[in-house]
This record gives structure tokens, sequence and C-alpha cells, in this order.
């Protein structure tokens, strides 16, 4: 994992509560920007961490049958304002060849590639390429529904309106009922 320089953004923080006008010496703010040196650490975490890792241990089980994990709540920074965007992801895949990860393995790409200054294309697309490349299933399919803060809280301001990203690739791609078959679970 890439070590994150606490002191340096300790004093970035410093230079931003001087320029937005606060006294950055005033009791409730001298611990901040340590406080937010340590949530950038825990934020990005996933900077330097490569999520093909998860996909090392594979179980030699002949089930080339749909696999479902839906529901995996995600967090992320838009690389755009480094502000929030937050949701759900969904991530299936058709194995091959025993090429089965465990479950869990899905949700831990999801949250690596997440912990970084993000787009949400760029995870969607991005555990869809490790899967394939790990797992050389019959096809995968990623998911995510988000909300982005900067669409919420500044600029735009549309609270509620939700980004939804897919990625598709192998049989997915090729096959409306190998598609249609997510889609419906995803609805229950
Ligand atoms: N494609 C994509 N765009 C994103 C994502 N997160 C934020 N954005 C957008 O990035 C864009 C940046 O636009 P700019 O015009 O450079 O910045 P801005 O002036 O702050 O834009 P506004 O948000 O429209 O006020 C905005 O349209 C954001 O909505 C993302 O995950 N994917
Ligand atoms: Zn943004």
């Amino acid at each position: 994992m890439k070590e994150v320089n606490r002191p340096q953004i300790e004093e970035a923080v410093r230079m931003i509560l001087e320029a937005i006008g606060e006294d950055p010496s005033r009791e409730g703010l001298l611990d901040t920007p340590k406080r937010v040196a340590k949530m950038y650490e825990e934020v990005f975490s996933g900077l330097g961490k490569n999520p093909e890792e998860y996909f090392a241990t594979i179980f030699g089980e002949e089930h080339e049958e749909l696999v479902l994990v839906k529901d995996i709540p995600f967090f992320s920074m838009c690389e755009h304002h480094l502000v929030p965007f937050f949701g759900k992801a969904h991530v299936a895949y058709i194995p091959q060849n025993g090429k089965v990860a465990g479950l869990s393995k899905l949700a831990r790409a999801v949250e690596t590639v997440a912990a970084r200054p993000q787009l949400q294309e760029r995870i969607t697309s991005t555990v869809a390429n490790v899967m394939m490349k790990k797992l050389e299933p019959h096809g995968v399919m990623v998911i995510l529904e988000a909300e982005h803060m900067c669409m919420t809280m500044r600029g735009i301001k549309k609270p509620g309106a939700k980004t939804v990203t897919s990625a598709v690739r192998g049989i997915f791609a090729t096959d409306s009922q190998a598609r249609s078959e997510v889609l419906s679970l995803l609805k229950e």
C-alpha cells in the first residue's frame, strides 16, 4: 500500500482553512488538519492496491451459471471536486473452467477500486475488466447506481438524481437473455 503523506495533507488543510477566512488556531479547528489527513488516508486507501490480488484464490467449482452479488454499498470521492459519491454496486458473472471466486472478493474489488479519486464509469469498467482478466469467465456485468454530492450540495444542486453506469463483458454483451436475467434479479 502506498504511504499517505499525512504532514503534507495537514499543512494543506491549514492553508485551505486560512484561505476561506477561518482561523486554524481556534479551538474547534486545532485538530482538524490531523483528522482530515487520517480520513484521506482511509478514503484513499485503495491507491497503490491492486484489485487483481483478490482473485488469486480460486475455487475449482464447476458452476457455469450466473453468480450475482447485489446491493454492495460503496463510497468513493469524485476526482473533479473531491467530494463523495456513493451508492450500490451489483456484480454478476458466469464462471468458466471452475474459476469461481470467493463472494466477498467481488465486494472487496469494488471497495478497493472506489477508494481513490474516481469517476463512476471508471470504477464500473475497472471491476469488470479485472474480473474478465483474472477469472476468464463467460461474462461479467457490473452496475453501479450512485448519488454524487457534487451534484447535490453544490453546482447543479439536484439531490436524489441517481447516476447508473454499467459495464458489460463477454456473453452479457452478446446475449440479451443473459442480461435480462441479471436485470430481473436486480428488481427483486
Ligand atoms: N462522467 C462523470 N462525471 C462526473 C463524475 N463525478 C462528477 N462528474 C462531473 O464532472 C463534471 C466537472 O465539470 P466542470 O465543468 O469541469 O466542473 P464544474 O464547473 O464544477 O461543473 P458543475 O458541476 O456543472 O458546476 C461535472 O459535470 C460533474 O457532474 C463521474 O463519476 N463521472
Ligand atoms: Zn464532482
